[in-house]
This record gives structure tokens, sequence and C-alpha cells, in this order.
């Protein structure tokens, strides 16, 4: 396990997956204490929510930005060097080599964490050779972990089924940060590779990425409680 929190409000991260900076307002208002970390994705990050990422972090909260970049190494480089800037602590880059590199060097000496994402979790096998990928899922998260970890990157996101595999392969000390986590009973939607927060964290997670099952639920606190009522758990198992 990474020198993550013990605290599980720290471990969880909730997805503002909104369309707008008002309706995340709203969602925020009545998280309130109850969650400390806020992922920004694009139908929030493209509708104005860089400028609610400033507020939150004015406000006490940590930011994931979370537009998995990819893109020339320049470009990568100068985008994580604005996203520094703003003050976020963990952003995303797809798990390519060249990628990596560009985003490491991108962020300097600032805080912020890069994380490398590896296969999608709404992935499967089939999605993957659709893609043109001939190596199964395992084979492809291993290669990519093996990659981030010799360029030195902060993290990796992975599926929590993928959560365990990877701890052995990267070690410790760096991040895993895995989404496709359903509390028992909620709806997968659109994710192929799911777990339960109790068993990300078993299986070796350091924070846990929820969106839908919080920002839709009926009571957003009460739902993001639960979750770190699992996340609290897990840890006094382990
Ligand atoms: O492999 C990945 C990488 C990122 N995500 C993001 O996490 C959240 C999950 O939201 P849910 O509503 O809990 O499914 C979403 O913002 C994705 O863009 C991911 O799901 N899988």
């Amino acid at each position: 396990m990474s020198a993550a929190s013990s605290d599980p409000r720290d471990r969880l991260i909730v997805a503002l997956d909104l369309p707008s900076v008002g309706a995340a307002e709203s969602v925020v208002a009545r998280i309130g204490d109850a969650a400390t970390f806020y992922k920004i994705g694009y139908e929030l990050g493209f509708a104005g929510g860089l400028g609610f990422a400033r507020e939150l972090i004015a406000d006490g909260k940590k930011v994931f930005i979370d537009f998995k970049l990819h893109d020339i190494g320049n470009t990568v480089a100068r985008g994580v060097a604005s996203l520094a800037a703003l003050g976020a602590s963990f952003a995303t880059v797809h798990a390519y080599p060249q990628t990596m590199r560009a985003a490491m060097e991108g962020k300097g000496a600032s805080p912020l964490r890069i994380l490398a994402v590896t296969v999608l979790t709404s992935y499967d096998e089939a999605d993957l050779n659709e893609a043109g990928y001939a190596q199964g899922v395992d084979a492809t998260v291993a290669a990519r972990v093996r990659q981030a970890r010799e360029i030195g990157i902060d993290g990796i996101v992975c599926a929590p089924t993928d959560a365990a595999a990877v701890r052995a392969a990267l070690g410790p000390k760096r991040a895993i940060v895995t989404p496709g986590v359903r509390p028992q009973g909620a709806s997968a939607g659109d994710q192929k590779r799911v777990a339960t927060p109790f068993e990300a964290i078993r299986s070796g997670a350091d924070h846990l990425v929820v969106g839908r099952p919080i920002v839709t639920a009926r009571d957003p606190a009460a739902a993001a409680r639960a979750v770190q009522v699992e996340i609290a758990s897990a840890l006094a198992a382990s």
C-alpha cells in the first residue's frame, strides 16, 4: 500500500460527471463534509469545470483532472504544466511511454501526481481485440504497468479487478486508483470490470473513483458515507 491517508474520506474520489457548474455546485453542497476529493472529467470540464476546480481547491478540496491526455509530447507536457499551475492533485494520461514521459516532465517540481490509465474499465477482451490489441486485458495491463514503473510514473488507474496484480508489479509506494467501483446492488452501467469498495481496497487500491452511484443517489452524502464505511472496514481488515 502506498502512503495514502488512513482517513476513508481521503480514499474516496467522487466523479462529478455532471452537465454544468450549477449542477456540480449543488451536488458538492449536498455532500458537504462527506467528501474531500472530487474528479472532473470531460462533461463538467468542457462546461466551465476548470474554473469550478479552482473554487474547490480554494475551499480546501482536492481535485483530480481526468482528461486522459494523449497527444504529441510537447502538447502533453504543456497541458500538464497548466494543470499543475491550477493546483490539481491528480491528472491522467493514457499509458503510452512517450505520453507518460512528457507528462512527468511537464509537471516539473509541482505536487501534481500523474496517473497512467492502463485499460479502461469499460473494456473487456472483445473491446480490446476490436481496438486492434491482440493480447488480452491482463497482458496489456501488465505491459503498461511495467513501462509506467520504469518511467517513474506517480500512479496507475486500473480496474479494481486488476488491482492485486498491479500492486504486485508496481510495488508498495506508487498510487493505485480504481474506477469501476460499485457498491453491492448498484447498477454497473457501462462498466465491465467492476468490484465493490471493500474488494477494491483489499486488492490494494489506494483511492476509489465513484461517480453515478453517488451523484445520482437520492442522498449523495449518505451514499458517499456508505462507501467510506466499506473502505474503513477493508482498511481495518488489511
Ligand atoms: O478506466 C477508467 C478510467 C476512468 N474512468 C472514469 O471514472 C468515472 C467512473 O464513473 P462511474 O459513474 O462510477 O462509472 C468516470 O468519470 C470515468 O470517466 C472510468 O470509469 N474507467
